[in-house]
């Protein structure tokens, strides 16, 4: 239906596509196969499932990102421009919101207030004040309290029917709807001020205005365990304007004042203020007046320890004397307070004896005492009234003594009646000296401050009155809601008739209906003046509301109960005690007592007959408190019905009253309860996702192929024309979409309407079209993502085959450089080399010519000289002393050399020739040929001498390697004794 909520795109489809895939794992457990088969399956299946979630999940977040920016959520001013409105988003617009400091939001014709919990510097100064007022256009600013503010006063000055204004400003306790009065009350006050014409009558007036704050805070709020300074109480604040827009007077209507707080204090709550103010605030004198010692306990008063800043007497007294409550009257009041807390400390102990009274201990004698004293009622007159019950029989009136639990009971019946009847007059007495005379003002803005839905964990009459109140401004918001949101259907030019939604009308049939409802019966019950049995009342609902659905019965519950479903949530109700707090009986006695009180106001608190008793009242006459309370509320309706209003709905960030602390929990929860989600959902009804044709294009354009730039640049006309041009592309798309679902389904096009509506602008559509158009976007994707991905990889293989290609020839020409490079390198080296051989053997071949020719000279121009001196020669030039042979022996190394050197023919002359090749040598050793004595040996194959040696009895053998270097053993040295030359390393050595 239409108020069901939304649910998230695709995530319903998708799980159940994925639980359709289950049959695998159960045919396998048919099967009987191992567990471990079993396992993998279920692994491969959670795997299957984890992928497509994350698939999902990047879906939606891509959704989200077109549909929203989630970077620039603060920046949203208003709640339905999230897209798309569902909880969530407006959740964390919301939070986005608060965490930068920006504590106001709109929701359509709504404003969200969240609670800083801390002053915001400059957010409610004069000046900021002043700056709302004078805009010509406030709505363009920032949204804040003064602009609601500022628009009703705009209302009223502009005249336009209905003139009158409601501002309703709900939300849980400690959400800030006190703190949100003050702010509109000092707002009007300051706005009326502005006019210099009747300045006295303003200020007064804005005095009393602003002065009756404190002392209804000081009578109506209690510091309980959400809220240090929580209204017990509601109210609705008439502010009266005059025709020229100013402030003339102002009233107040309270509802429902929590009346029982006084006797009975919550566990770490308190009692209202003034009490404590009283107790911390007495001067000396006032202490005594009022029997208050500063160091009195009383039970009634429960941590009296706690210091609040609303524990301000003071402030109290000077608002009093500025409504003009005089001194006389302040002490009444006062001396009142006072006995109420005196009687709390009574405590009534079992009568002894039947036929007797119950007791009172010493101390509560002297209680008593005091609280009669202070009452101004005879002592024993308030015993009896306590003790002793009237009965009427007929006319006969009979007497009954009252059990320790009655007496307490009576107790704190006349405690709660006389703060009742304090409270209100207080009321009356602020209205009196505030409120101006019909003929001087014209029009009105109310400020309507209600408790917020409430939820415990047991739930009575109070909550059941509350929610009721609350169930009822719902539908006068829902109905106010949907004018707005069809307003903005009619600019875009939609249909409003398309719009179906359910409103609480059931729920509240349940409860105030007729001829049979929770109320009527309830009443009837008390009407009834028996015994209530809360078991039988269950049945009797049970019986008689069961057709209705919005209540319902837990069959676990002990308890009897009833749950109703509200539009917020559902409530259990218990139903035991409900009766009684119906009835709200009040002891005859206790009426007659104060009505003989000698204290002048307590008497006319109770003077005027109102408080008729129940014993005293005829039946059919009993006023019940739903009664009450649901005629004051009807007439509020009224009220609200004839006027503009204007919603504010606080919101309470965090249930420890942190500042600058937002639990997302604790505020979806009370979204929920304050109507905005059930706002949501109404817009969801509708059309919840608007989207600009321009954005739309962009993302779905592709569908048909459609490009926006060409759509935009092809019409050259002015911006109507352009959104036509845009519309009919748009449509297009949708045609597609749509024609696809007609051909896979049996839905007629009516159905197709009810899913999108194109505006003049916008594009209007429901989750389910957007869903679709995902479904077709994606595919469209896909299609081309393959054909794409085709491209890709044909020009990729392209690539790699260029690729593979140029490597080869890179690494060819890589290859070819190297070689080349190496080969020069070694016909670089082969070159040095030549050279250096070349030069090498020119210069051994000079060297070599050089040492011929010198030994030839030597020859020739020393052979005459002795041989001594050419030995000595030789002996410089270098050679070998073979040292075995008897005689010295100069071996000249180089001559040997150079015989070696010879072609093999040497060698080969040496064992071919035999003698003659040996005789050379020999000459060349320069051994004396003693045939037989020597033997020398020359290796055949290898070319040189391989080795001279001593051979026994004085043989030498000379054992020579040939050099490669020809002459290498050639260059004579001058020092004797050292063979040098390259052939020294090839002589063999010991
Ligand atoms: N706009 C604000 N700026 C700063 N502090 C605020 C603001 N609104 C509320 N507060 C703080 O939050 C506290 C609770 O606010 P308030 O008493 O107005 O709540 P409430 O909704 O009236 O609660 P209850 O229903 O119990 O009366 C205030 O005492 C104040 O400290």
């Amino acid at each position: 239906m239409a108020n069901a909520k939304p649910k998230l795109l695709f995530k319903n489809k998708d799980v159940s596509t994925v639980n359709s895939s289950d049959g695998t794992s159960r045919s396998l457990e048919k099967a009987g196969r191992p567990n471990r088969q079993k396992e993998k399956v279920n692994g491969l299946k959670d795997r299957a499932q984890d992928l497509r979630k994350s698939f999902i999940d990047s879906l939606e977040e891509d959704i989200r990102d077109f549909l929203i920016n989630e970077a620039e959520l603060h920046t949203y001013d208003d709640l339905t421009k999230v897209n798309p409105v569902t909880p969530s988003t407006v959740l964390k617009c919301l939070q986005a919101r608060y965490s930068a400091k920006v504590f106001y939001t709109h929701a359509g014709c709504t404003l969200v207030a969240l609670n800083p919990f801390q002053p915001i510097p400059d957010l409610y100064s004069l000046d900021v004040m002043r700056e709302y007022h004078s805009a010509p256009q406030p709505q363009e600013f920032k949204p804040h309290i003064f602009i609601v503010a500022e628009e009703a006063y705009r209302n009223v000055q502009g005249q336009v029917e209905p003139m009158n204004q409601s501002l309703v400003y709900s939300g849980e306790s400690g959400a800030g709807k006190t703190w949100t009065s003050r702010c509109l009350m000092k707002y009007y006050a300051t706005v009326a001020a502005s006019s210099q014409k009747c300045q006295d009558t303003v200020e007064k007036i804005e005095r009393r205005v602003l002065g009756s704050n404190p002392i209804m805070e000081a009578f109506g709020n209690a510091c309980t365990l959400r809220n240090s300074n929580s209204s017990r109480f509601g109210k609705y604040i008439q502010l009266q304007l005059n025709g020229s827009q100013l402030l003339v007077g102002a009233s107040v209507q309270t509802f429902l004042l929590e009346k029982t707080r006084v006797a009975f204090q919550a566990p770490n709550e308190r009692n209202f203020h003034i009490f404590y103010q009283m107790m911390k605030g007495a001067t000396g004198k006032q202490r005594l007046e009022w029997m208050l010692p500063l160091d009195q306990d009383f039970a009634w008063l429960p941590h009296a320890e706690k210091t609040l800043e609303e524990d301000c007497l003071q402030e109290t007294v000077e608002a009093m004397i500025n409504l003009g409550i005089d001194e006389s009257k302040r002490t009444q009041i006062f001396r009142i307070l006072a006995g109420l807390l005196q009687l709390g400390n009574v405590d009534f102990r079992p009568a002894l004896e039947e036929a007797q009274t119950c007791d009172l201990d010493e101390h509560s004698k002297g209680f008593l005492q005091k609280t009669a004293d202070l009452l101004q009622v005879p002592l024993d007159e308030l015993q009896s009234c306590l003790t002793v019950r009237t009965l009427r029989a007929g006319k006969q009136n009979v007497l009954k003594l009252c059990s320790q639990s009655e007496c307490s009971v009576r107790r704190d019946c006349l405690a709660k009646v006389i703060y009742a009847q304090l409270f209100d007059w207080l009321v009356t007495f602020i209205n009196n000296s505030m409120c101006a005379d019909r003929s001087m003002w014209c029009n009105f803005i109310g400020l309507l401050d209600v408790y917020g839905f409430e939820c415990f964990l047991l739930n009575n009459l109070e909550q059941l009155c509350i929610n009721y109140a609350n169930e009822k401004l719902q539908q006068h918001f829902v109905a106010h809601y949907l004018k707005a949101q069809q307003e903005e259907y009619v600019t875009e030019g939609l249909q409003w008739s398309f719009i179906r939604y359910q409103d609480n009308q059931g729920c509240l049939d349940l409860i105030e209906g007729s001829p049979s409802s929770i109320f009527s019966l309830l009443n009837e019950e008390c009407r009834l003046n028996r015994a209530s049995d809360a078991k039988q009342f269950c049945v009797r609902l049970q019986k008689e509301l069961s057709h209705n659905a919005s209540i319902s019965w837990d069959k676990f519950s002990k308890q009897p109960h009833f749950t109703v479903a509200h539009y917020a949530d559902k409530v259990s109700y218990q139903i035991e005690g409900m009766m009684e707090k119906n009835k709200d009986p009040v002891p005859p006695e206790l009426i007659s007592l104060l009505q003989n009180s000698q204290d002048s106001l307590l008497h006319s608190l109770f003077a005027d007959g109102d408080h008729e008793s129940e014993g005293l009242r005829g039946h059919s006459k009993v006023v019940t408190v739903i009664s009450k309370f649901r005629n004051s509320l009807e007439s509020l309706m009224k009220i609200l019905h004839s006027t503009t209003p204007h919603y504010t709905r606080c919101i309470k960030p965090n249930p420890d009253c942190r500042p600058l602390t937002f639990k997302r929990e604790e505020v979806i929860t009370q979204l929920e309860a304050c109507g905005i989600v059930e706002t949501i959902n109404i817009s969801a009804a509708g059309f919840p996702i608007r989207i600009p044709y321009g954005n739309f294009l962009q993302r779905y354009g592709l569908i048909t192929n459609t490009r926006l730039t060409v759509q935009m640049n092809q019409s050259n006309s002015p911006e109507m024309s352009n959104q036509a041009v845009l519309g009919s592309a748009v449509e297009d798309v949708l045609n597609v979409v749509l024609k696809r679902r007609a051909s896979n389904s049996t839905l007629s096009p009516d159905d197709n309407n009810n899913m999108v509506h194109c505006g003049r602008t916008k594009v209007f559509l429901t989750h389910s079209l957007l869903e679709m158009l995902e479904v077709h976007r994606n595919r469209v994707r896909s299609q081309k993502a393959f054909c794409i991905q085709c491209c890709w990889r044909r020009y990729q293989n392209r690539q790699r085959n260029l690729k593979r290609q140029a490597a080869t020839r890179l690494q060819a020409g890589v290859r070819s450089w190297l070689v080349r490079r190496e080969i020069r390198k070694w016909h670089k080296a082969a070159s040095v080399i030549q050279t250096k051989w070349r030069r090498w053997r020119v210069w051994m071949d000079a060297l070599a010519e050089a040492e011929l020719d010198d030994a030839e000279d030597f020859i020739e121009n020393e052979a005459s000289s002795a041989l001594p001196k050419l030995d000595r020669l030789l002996k410089e030039r270098g050679s070998v002393q073979l040292s075995s042979i008897q005689e010295p022996v100069m071996v000249r190394g180089w001559p040997i050399g150079l015989a070696m050197a010879s072609p093999p023919s040497i060698t080969v002359s040496l064992t071919a020739t035999g003698f003659q090749r040996i005789m050379s040598m020999m000459a060349c050793l320069k051994i004396p040929f003693r045939n037989g004595e020597y033997k020398v040996k020359t290796n055949q194959f290898d070319q040189g001498v391989a080795s001279i040696r001593a051979q026994p009895r004085g043989s030498i053998k000379v054992h020579l390697q040939r050099s490669p270097l020809l002459y290498a053993d050639m260059h004579p040295v001058h020092k004797t004794d050292v063979v040098t030359g390259f052939n020294q390393i090839l002589l063999e050595r010991p």
